[in-house]
């Protein structure tokens, strides 16, 4: 049995995933993080029956009072650092969904993980169809040295740009760095209007109510373009398996691993 707490189990995401857990075969669910609810018992506010899953508001007293093996991260940008970086330094594996954290946080994260000897599994996006668009966009890039980035979003997502872009960025940058056309001084006009610059790729990012979560790489060679999209729906249904996956396999090796095919059969 794995035992599993969930930061942010009461949240969009994390209580999906939750009920997700717990009706999971090989898992066990053994308390969530969430301010509004410490105290309460999750089992109680998922309509789960007649058990106790506590809820604690720091990821510190959740240390002290619970035993663990993997910490699912899904709480927001402001304050997953901390989590993941207190669970490994207790040596709990960690899987990751929460967005916003930067290349700089991950090279810290891996740090922490590889001194103590333990090991974390960063998703972006857990859905399988976006497995497949972070794939298809690299055999892109790999015959295309031209191509952006762009992020669509419901209107109050606090971070731009999504875990989704930055991961997409991040993998694609990898493939090969993109040609870079009128920079500099010989740009004319705002230079923010050809977005942000995630490890040589540009990534625009879109906020506007009636989005849910879409994501779009972008290639364009002489008199040819292509584009690959990804839209989701409003429910957090598609993370769910993605999820289980991650917190099976990040027992199954040492340090970071970034994106879902890093454990998968491709
Ligand atoms: N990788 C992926 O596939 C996916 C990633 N995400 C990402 O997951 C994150 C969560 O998204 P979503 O579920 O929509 O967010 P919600 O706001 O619905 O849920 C956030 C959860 O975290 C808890 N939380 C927030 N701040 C704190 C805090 N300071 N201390 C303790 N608990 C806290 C909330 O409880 P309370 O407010 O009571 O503290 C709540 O349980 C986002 O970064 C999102 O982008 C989402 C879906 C899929
Ligand atoms: O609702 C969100 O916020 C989501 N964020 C993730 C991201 O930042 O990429 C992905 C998920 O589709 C939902």
């Amino acid at each position: 049995m794995i035992k599993v707490f969930i930061a942010g189990g009461t949240g969009w995401a994390g209580s999906s995933l939750s009920k997700g857990v717990f009706n999971s075969q090989n898992m066990e669910l053994v308390g969530a993080l969430s301010r509004n609810h410490k105290g309460q018992n999750l089992a109680e506010i998922l309509d789960l029956g007649s058990v106790n899953i506590p809820i604690y508001d720091t990821i510190e007293t959740a240390l002290n009072n619970t035993d663990f093996d993997v910490l699912v991260e899904y709480t927001k940008p402001n304050i997953a650092k901390t989590n993941i970086l207190s669970a490994l330094k207790k040596g709990k594996k960690v899987v990751i969904g929460t967005s916003g954290l930067t290349e700089n946080d991950y090279l810290e994260i891996e740090n922490v993980a590889n001194e103590n000897n333990t090991s974390v599994l960063a998703v972006g996006n857990f859905a399988l169809t976006v497995v497949l668009l972070q794939k298809f966009s690299e055999m892109a890039a790999k015959y295309i040295p031209n191509f952006e980035i762009i992020d669509y979003t419901h209107e109050d997502k606090i971070d731009a740009p999504s875990g989704t872009a930055r991961e997409l960025a991040y993998r694609l940058s990898k493939v090969q760095t993109p040609n870079k056309f009128v920079t500099g001084d010989a740009l004319i006009g705002e230079v923010s209007s050809r977005g942000t610059n995630l490890n040589e790729v540009q990534v625009h990012s879109i906020r506007l109510p009636g989005h849910v979560i879409s994501i779009e790489s972008i290639f364009g060679l002489k008199d040819e373009k292509l584009s690959i999209r990804h839209d989701s729906g409003a429910s957090a249904e598609p993370y769910v398996k993605g999820g289980l996956l991650a917190i099976e396999k990040v027992g199954t090796f040492k340090g970071l691993k970034r994106g879902l095919d890093s454990v998968m059969d491709f």
